[in-house]
């Protein structure tokens, strides 16, 4: 028998996630033997095990495994010296106990079985319910695209919405059918290629045929996964079929239905109330042909050498053109700290410095093909003195075919857009003036004795009935080819009146204008195109304190800007579409009159100089110009 003496016992027990931890505790025992007694609290069995027992030598030293809930003996024994391992202070049970507990621990065990069981019975049964309730939809689904292809009720009268709609429905689920047998073809596809023999595909192979060494015959396998493939692509296939003849069904009923009188009479009134909606004009395009009449751009003259000194911080495009240009200037506080501070001022367009006279024609091209096209155009160089207006309108003194100004440009574009209408039965006479303005009088440019000029009484003359204007007893030229505009700036250059001012040795005092008219006849439509294109460079816009005039010179510059403020007048008058604009106030908008109303294309180019000394004519003109462009 066992004395009542130390022994160990060894305990194990898994937490949830499966880790076991083993404990070995000592208690008294009532043997002065040692056993081991290893109980798992999870499988609820328990290990006995026997150190030397002495006491009987037939058993020796074994282990027992015993299962709850039978009691536990050894070699015929009964195991009334079990410890239960849960309990801290181990408490010698006696064998009913010890069966009682085994039992116990057993019931337990079952009833989570049991729960267990219930818990994923339920899930199964809910899994169920879905699965069933998505097969009904998917049947209810078939079952209506069924009945609404192919059971439709022969006499079902239906409204051209109705069937509308159902065309869009029919469109839907053909678009998504389509889709879906794309997909699976294309997914077809790809399994197809991958049946080649492709390394990977023969290394997927082994690896299959490792795992599943029971199939020997390789091409079989690869048989009846292309026999299989073959089958889908034959479902498919009449899967296609199916649809297409669903779709020539719907859609020969639906001919069926619109084909009767009332149907026709009901898409025919839809239609033609469709029709009759009014056609709401965009709100931009709008605006953009409003204000494609007038436009503003600006070009700002590049400083030569002698100026370096002198510039003046003016902020523009650096390269080509933007829609900005700011004017700094420095104020000065109450306390006589300076601060500088930026003008902005946003037109159409505005050119730097390092802008070519090809970047600026480019620009203006849509005003000289629209002459051609029978419109009036008009496009204005204003600025002060020696800020560059002659060079663009007509280039440097010296021109090359680089640097030549828009006048001989827009003429040689307006020959080469005449020459393309040939093809098309276009035939045009093309002829030009070439006037100034001085001291509000008419001068003819193109006259070969400029004293001539002095008793001779030129008038404007507008005819009201083609639009056009000219300038009677002027010299008009026939402008047929590049010689004769080549002698045409020749004459006008050296004829232009040039009085010597404090700002500009050179400085060209009168209001000059190129008058281009167009006349086109069609010899095949008989149709007929006048179109007329007045290029000017106006007289230098600087103020009379700046100027320092005197005597004839103060009588020019008063002239000079008398025109230029009435030219003012007569843009923002036709800007805000005024009833009354008065024409007649100068000699310039008088002879400008055609040019610059009804479907004119106006555009004004405002020339900057760089320099800081300049910098009050600059800010005047930019004034003068952002009127024009915002009235
Ligand atoms: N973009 C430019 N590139 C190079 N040189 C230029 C440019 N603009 C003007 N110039 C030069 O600046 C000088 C003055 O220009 P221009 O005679 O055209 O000024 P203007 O405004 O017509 O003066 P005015 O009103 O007195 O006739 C000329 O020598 C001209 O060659």
């Amino acid at each position: 028998m066992y004395s009542n003496k130390t022994f160990k016992v060894t305990s194990s027990s898994a937490n949830k996630v499966g880790t076991t931890t083993r404990k070995i505790r000592k208690a008294q025992a009532p043997s002065s033997k040692m056993i081991d007694v290893e109980y798992n609290d999870y499988s609820s069995f328990a290990k006995v095990k026997l150190p030397e027992i002495n006491e009987n030598p037939t058993t020796g030293n074994r282990m027992k495994e015993v299962s709850c809930g039978v009691p536990i003996t050894l070699e015929g024994r009964k195991a009334q010296h079990i410890y239960h391992t849960r309990t801290p202070s181990l408490k010698r049970k006696n064998d009913e106990s010890l069966a009682d507990e085994l039992q116990r621990n057993i019931r337990s065990f079952g009833n989570a079985q049991k729960d267990d069981i219930t818990k994923t019975s339920k899930r199964s049964t809910i899994c169920c319910g879905s699965l069933k309730k998505l097969a009904s939809v998917r049947t209810n689904q078939l079952d209506s695209f069924e009945r609404v292809t192919k059971h439709l009720p022969p006499k079902t009268k239906f409204t051209s919405s109705e069937i509308e709609v159902m065309n869009l429905r029919n469109e839907i689920l053909r678009a998504k059918i389509e889709l879906y047998i794309k997909e699976q073809i294309d997914a077809l596809n790809k399994t197809i290629q991958l049946q080649d023999d492709t390394p990977e595909v023969e290394y997927e192979v082994n690896q299959f045929m490792d795992d599943y060494e029971e199939i020997d015959d390789r091409s079989a396998y690869k048989n009846v996964h292309m026999a299989e493939i073959k089958d889908s692509l034959m479902n498919i296939r009449q899967y296609c079929e199916a649809m297409q003849t669903m779709n020539a069904n719907l859609n020969s009923e639906e001919l069926n239905k619109n084909n009767t009188p009332r149907s026709q009479k009901k898409i025919m009134n839809n239609h033609s109330k469709l029709n009759k909606k009014p056609v709401k004009e965009h709100p931009r395009r709008n605006f953009n042909e409003q204000k494609g009449n007038i436009k503003v751009f600006c070009r700002v003259r590049p400083p030569v050498l002698s100026e370096c000194e002198d510039i003046a911080d003016i902020r523009f495009p650096p390269y080509s053109y933007g829609k900005k240009i700011s004017l700094a200037s420095i104020k000065r506080n109450y306390w006589g700290v300076e601060r500088e501070t930026f003008k902005e001022y946003k037109f159409d367009k505005v050119f730097g410095a390092s802008a070519t006279q090809e970047e600026i024609f480019n620009n203006v091209t849509p005003i000289v093909q629209s002459v051609v096209d029978g419109s009036n155009g008009c496009i204005f160089a204003y600025g002060q003195t020696c800020a560059g207006k002659t060079y663009t309108m007509q280039g440097p003194q010296d021109p090359t075919i680089y640097n030549e100004g828009m006048i001989p440009r827009a003429v040689r574009q307006i020959f080469n857009h005449v020459n393309e209408l040939k093809t098309q039965g276009w035939e045009y006479e093309i002829e030009g003036q070439f006037i100034e303005i001085y001291n509000d009088n008419i001068r003819d440019l193109l006259s070969e004795d400029p004293s001539n000029n002095r008793g001779l009484k030129f008038r404007t003359i507008h005819d009201e009935q083609t639009g056009t204007t000219m300038v009677n007893k002027a010299k008009t030229v026939n402008l047929d080819s590049v010689a004769t505009l080549n002698w045409v700036l020749q004459m006008a250059a050296k004829n232009r009146a040039v009085a010597s001012t404090k700002s500009n040795a050179n400085s060209s005092r009168s209001h000059s204008i190129f008058m281009v008219r167009l006349m086109g006849t069609n010899t095949i439509t008989g149709e007929n195109r006048i179109g007329t294109l007045n290029l000017v460079d106006l007289a230098g816009s600087e103020r009379l304190s700046k100027s320092g005039s005197q005597g004839d010179q103060l009588q020019e510059a008063r002239y000079i800007n008398s025109s230029l403020s009435h030219l003012k007048t007569v843009i923002q008058g036709i800007k805000e579409k005024s009833d009354h604009i008065n024409f007649r106030n100068s000699t310039l908008t008088w002879l400008l009159k055609n040019s610059l109303r009804g479907n004119a294309k106006v555009l004004m180019f405002v020339h900057i100089s760089p320099l800081e000394s300049a910098r009050a004519e600059t800010e005047s003109s930019l004034e003068f110009a952002r009127l024009v462009n915002s009235v």
